[in-house]
């Protein structure tokens, strides 16, 4: 499947310009810590993987790593940089922003960086959002506050209108900050800007909660929010253990995908049930998850379930369900449907049960980054400068097996990340919770 891969990144042109930067990356050569440009991360990181390809070392598919260019594309004094955030929140945005303006600024020389207000509204006339001049003194402590000081939007915009307003301002690089549906959006600018024959690189940022991105290891603000989640987690043991057969449930986000479920649960070992999208499972029957509960507080007097929030939806099909201003599909309750399917169960059999339902819901993503997510993404923001700075385009930033790498945008949104029912992180929920491997 992966033999197909297209690894290679678009360029604008050729990096003629010395970089304000290159005294930093002379004479160095790739080592166990650091890549040099001209070199390659593999995509493959087992001998079996590797022996699976067939090929010699030198057609090993490999992404470009990042990191700043001894040449640039671009001549600072006269670059014109925007900066837009798309989509939901994410611990980290105001990082990201202010790291991309202090790099350009500080080590580029660049003078003129504007913000677009409220997403990919930012760039159409109608919706008169004034842009923002983006200076160190404007971006000056922005990453102790959660949210994002340039605001956010759903919701499809022309990506004429958006190209035309890019060459109104005369811009030269357009960074996008934000998830799968911004990094589509910023695709098909890309793809408007090629054909104009502009030279206007787009490189995005990939934001989600979700950790729903392929190819970068995990997404910057996941760690944040899954530790915001974990107090939760932690207060539905306390709650569920102080009362007779005591349950806390907790849902939290997770669209598609359970990794903050997963995590939360891990971090601090308190839950005793996991369900996430990516692994179906039975409420019903004998081997059913009610069953399972009933019998577990029972023995031990209480548990606590942590449910991803895209995690049963089979179960509410029948209920109608519309659409996102960006046309991602709305979720039904699935928590709320949980709790009263536990409740009746628990009648039903005749059993006394005391359930606390906590669904922390925004709170988890609201939040300022945490400091690893802090270094993550000024790593990124950095990251994507040197790239556009490199005249790279149609590229998102991201770490791949531990390296900072290039990857093309078609590609991270050719597909969604998903905790692996066969891998080994949700073998590790297995083993902790020591939940049945199916329920059903
Ligand atoms: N296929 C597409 N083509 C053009 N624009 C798109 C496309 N999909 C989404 N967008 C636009 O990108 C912006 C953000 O998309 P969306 O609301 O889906 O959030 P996201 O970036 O996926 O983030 P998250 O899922 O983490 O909240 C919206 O303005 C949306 O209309
Ligand atoms: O209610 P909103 O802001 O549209 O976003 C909710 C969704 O966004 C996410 O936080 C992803 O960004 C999902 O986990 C969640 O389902
Ligand atoms: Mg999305």
């Amino acid at each position: 499947m992966t033999d197909s891969l297209d690894l290679s990144v678009k360029t604008l042109g050729t990096c003629r310009i010395s970089s304000p930067l290159g005294t930093l990356v002379q004479n160095r050569r790739s080592t166990l810590h650091y890549v040099d440009e001209t070199d390659v991360v593999l995509f493959d990181d087992t001998r079996t993987m590797v022996a699976g390809r067939g090929v010699g070392a030198e057609e090993l598919p490999g992404f470009e790593p990042g990191g700043p260019r001894g040449r640039i594309f671009f001549d600072p004094s006269k670059t014109r940089v925007g900066i837009v955030t798309c989509g939901g929140l994410c611990p980290g945005l105001n990082d990201v922003i202010r790291a991309i303006v202090l790099e350009l600024t500080n080590r580029y020389g660049v003078q003129r960086i504007y913000g677009f207000r409220n997403g990919y509204q930012g760039f159409v006339a109608k919706y008169g959002r004034a842009v923002v001049d983006l200076t160190p003194e404007v971006v000056s402590g922005i990453n102790e506050y959660g949210g994002t000081i340039l605001g956010t939007s759903r919701g499809q915009q022309d990506p004429y209108e958006i190209v035309d307003c890019l060459e109104q301002l005369s811009l030269n690089v357009l960074f996008v900050i934000g998830g799968d549906g911004s990094m589509r959006g910023a695709l098909r600018i890309a793809e408007v800007i090629a054909e104009r024959g502009r030279k206007i690189a787009v490189i995005g940022v990939p934001k989600t909660i979700d950790n729903d991105i392929p190819y970068i290891d995990q997404s910057f603000g996941f760690q944040t929010a899954f530790g915001k989640a974990t107090e939760t987690i932690r207060a539905a043991h306390v709650e569920a253990r102080a009362v007779p057969n005591g349950v806390g449930l907790v849902q939290l986000m997770g669209r598609h995908s359970g990794f903050i479920a997963c995590y939360a649960a891990l971090a601090n070992n308190d839950a005793d049930y996991v369900l996430i999208p990516e692994v179906p499972f039975a409420l019903d029957g004998d081997n059913g998850f009610l069953s399972h509960l009933r019998a577990r507080v029972t023995r031990r007097g209480h548990a606590v379930v942590v449910v991803a929030e895209g995690a049963g939806q089979e179960y509410l099909q029948h209920e109608p369900q519309g659409s996102d201003a960006s046309g991602n599909r709305k979720l039904h309750d699935f928590g709320v449907y949980l709790r009263k399917r536990i409740f009746d169960y628990f009648a039903e059999t005749d059993t006394e049960v005391n359930l606390k339902y906590i669904d922390p819901s925004y709170a988890i993503r609201s939040v300022p980054a945490n400091p690893y997510d802090s270094v993550y993404c000024i790593r990124l923001a950095h990251a994507a400068v040197h790239a556009a700075m490199a005249g790279r385009t149609e590229m998102v930033v991201g770490r791949w097996h531990g390296r900072f790498v290039h990857i093309p945008m078609a590609l991270a949104i050719s597909s969604r990340n998903q905790v692996d029912p066969e891998g080994d992180l949700w073998m590790t929920v297995l083993e902790a919770t020591n939940q049945p491997p199916r329920f059903g």
